[in-house]
């Protein structure tokens, strides 16, 4: 089996292709290729992972899918809430790059939350909701402390070092399991303004995306030199869907932790038009972000050393911030 190759897609950029195939036997290689991913574009596809498996996917989509169909009273009992990063949201998520909402829907779920009101209860939910999600985030994390550790030892660290930064059942985790929907609309033209999710980077270490075969749209764009900035080049690069593989992508968390070196990109995901495949568009995003009290601070201290929670209230302030400015620059109030 071929260790790993590269891809050249339709705009003729390289997206890296990484076997997981025999792990531990291929620590090495895998890390090297893992590593020279974040160092360049902060983005890879893994393959060949034995867990979660292609089923244990295919059967956390069926879920998310009926969870998405019940009626809007439903999901609406367990509305989001911004402090606790939880909860169901619907064409709300305003991006500092569009200024619109996402044409989208999403829930947000946190492991340690699973038996409190930041979880829909099991009324509300479809049958086995709570025992397949909390399965799944178990299984997300094991291959995410994995992954981590090559970054970990990369950065002189110990090879737990991020594996005891993200305990996911403590009361202080952040790390979330985010289930999203973005709905059917054969037959509607969006504005080009207009965008299923808007461009952004994630706040997190590191993301795990899932998504299915047929169900496109995602779009990337390296480059990007701060984990503080704004800016984005105008290289977009399409990543096609497909069922089992892992989309994985380097957070801003994780950058300012290594100085910048490992890379976070922005993404987005395309509205289609009329004429292409508008159906349903699922995905699956697992979001691994440091306990609330650990500290970051990369090895070369670039940046003043902050808790992950201090971190991530930043990132939020920033995010909210440029929104309001640009309602006070077009002449609307903030919420
Ligand atoms: O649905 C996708 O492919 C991307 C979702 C995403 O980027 C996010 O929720 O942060
Ligand atoms: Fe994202």
């Amino acid at each position: 089996m071929a260790a790993s190759t590269e891809e050249l897609d339709c705009k003729q950029r390289m997206i890296p292709r990484i076997s997981l195939h025999n792990f531990d036997e291929r620590k090495d290689e895998i890390s090297t290729q893992i590593l020279h991913a974040a160092e360049n574009s902060g983005f890879f596809i893994l393959e060949d992972q034995i867990s979660p498996s292609v089923s244990e996917i295919e059967e956390i989509f069926h879920i998310a899918e009926k969870f998405f169909a019940l009626p809007e009273s439903v999901k609406a009992k367990n509305p989001f809430k911004r402090l606790e990063n939880a909860g169901w949201e619907m064409n709300s998520q305003i991006r500092p790059s569009t200024g619109l909402p996402d044409q989208k829907e999403s829930i947000q779920l946190q492991y340690h939350h699973r038996n409190s009101a930041f979880w829909p209860s099991d009324e509300d939910a479809p049958e086995g909701f709570k025992e397949a999600t909390t399965s799944f985030m178990e299984k997300a994390h094991v291959l995410s402390m994995k992954l981590l550790s090559i970054f970990a030892v990369a950065l002189g660290f110990s090879e737990d070092f991020f594996d005891k930064a993200h305990i996911i059942n403590r009361s202080d985790a952040q790390s979330t399991l985010r289930l999203l929907h973005y709905h059917d609309i054969t037959g509607t033209q969006f504005p080009s303004s207009y965008w299923r999710a808007g461009a952004h980077t994630d706040f997190d270490c590191l993301t795990l995306l899932f998504q299915r075969t047929g169900e496109d749209g995602l779009e990337i764009c390296p480059g990007r030199e701060a984990h503080t900035s704004f800016g984005m080049g105008d290289q977009w690069t399409p990543v096609k869907a497909q069922t089992g593989e892992i989309v994985c992508n380097i957070g801003d968390m994780l950058m300012a932790w290594s100085d910048d070196r490992f890379k976070s990109l922005f993404h987005r995901v395309r509205c289609p038009g009329v004429g292409e495949h508008q159906h349903a568009r699922y995905s699956i995003a697992y979001f691994n972000q440091a306990n609330e009290i650990v500290e970051i601070q990369g090895p070369l201290g670039k940046y003043p050393t902050m808790t992950a929670h201090q971190y991530i209230r930043d990132a939020v302030n920033r995010n909210y911030g440029q929104i309001e400015k640009m309602r006070a620059e077009s002449g609307n109030s903030a919420e």
